[in-house]
């Protein structure tokens, strides 16, 4: 698949683990995996936001607004999600390079594509966060209308509805938005992170 040739790997003379240390807290990527209108955006946007509270680097990559730039040129088949996430692990990649505490919110439905992701990140650097929200809650929602026009056959391909959700097997956290307000959503994270020493929160 690769069709770059003649080209050779440049080194720097900061690395990764320089700029953890000047930050004050290690990087990884909370990886947010869910149907549409299960949470992932809010979520991960309130997360953003302590992060930053707390002098924490952190951004979202959001898959609306990627979409909107990055991988405009990509639909919704099985390949284009495909390419969709492999490009946002890439990104995602450079980003924990930076020393960021990177938050993604796609639905990111095919668990090989999230496997993939995982394996191009050391070990502790990839987080999957299953925002399992009951996809009658998420459709009940509907905050696009988008479950709407795909039961009336108006987008063909709607995850949920006539694609397919993969659920994650074994999920770092995993968060039900119907059962649990969006601030326990928030300190759950936060204290997984804390926990697993990413980060630490000053008193
Ligand atoms: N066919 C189909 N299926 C699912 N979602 C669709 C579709 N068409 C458009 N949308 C809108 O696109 C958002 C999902 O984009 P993602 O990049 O996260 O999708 S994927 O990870 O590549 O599957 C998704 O946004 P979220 O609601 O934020 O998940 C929808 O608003
Ligand atoms: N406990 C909760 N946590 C997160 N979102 C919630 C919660 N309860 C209701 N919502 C609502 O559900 C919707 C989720 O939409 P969004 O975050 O865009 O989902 P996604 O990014 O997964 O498509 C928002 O309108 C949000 O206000």
């Amino acid at each position: 698949m690769a069709k770059s040739e003649n080209i050779t790997w440049q080194t720097t003379k900061i690395d990764k683990a320089q700029r953890q240390a000047r930050f004050g807290h290690k990087s990884a990527v909370l990886w947010f995996t869910g149907l549409s209108g299960s949470g992932k955006s809010t979520i991960a946007v309130e997360v953003e936001k302590y992060l930053f509270e707390h002098q924490i680097n952190s951004y979202v990559l959001d898959g609306d607004n990627v979409r909107f730039g990055l991988n405009s040129n990509l639909g919704f088949s099985a390949e284009d999600r495909a390419e969709n996430i492999r490009r946002i692990g890439e990104v995602s990649k450079l980003f924990v390079d930076a020393g960021i505490i990177t938050l993604t919110a796609f639905i990111s439905p095919y668990q090989e594509d999230r496997e993939r992701v995982r394996k191009i990140l050391d070990p502790d650097e990839f987080i999957e966060v299953f925002v399992d929200t009951p996809l009658e809650v998420c459709e009940q929602r509907d905050v696009k209308h988008l479950y709407e026009k795909a039961r009336r056959g108006e987008i063909k391909g709607f995850t949920g509805i006539d694609a397919p959700y993969e659920a994650p097997e074994h999920p770092e956290i995993t968060i039900d938005t119907s059962k649990q307000s969006l601030e326990t959503s928030v300190q759950q994270i936060v204290s997984y992170l804390e926990k697993h020493h990413y980060i630490k929160i000053a008193d």
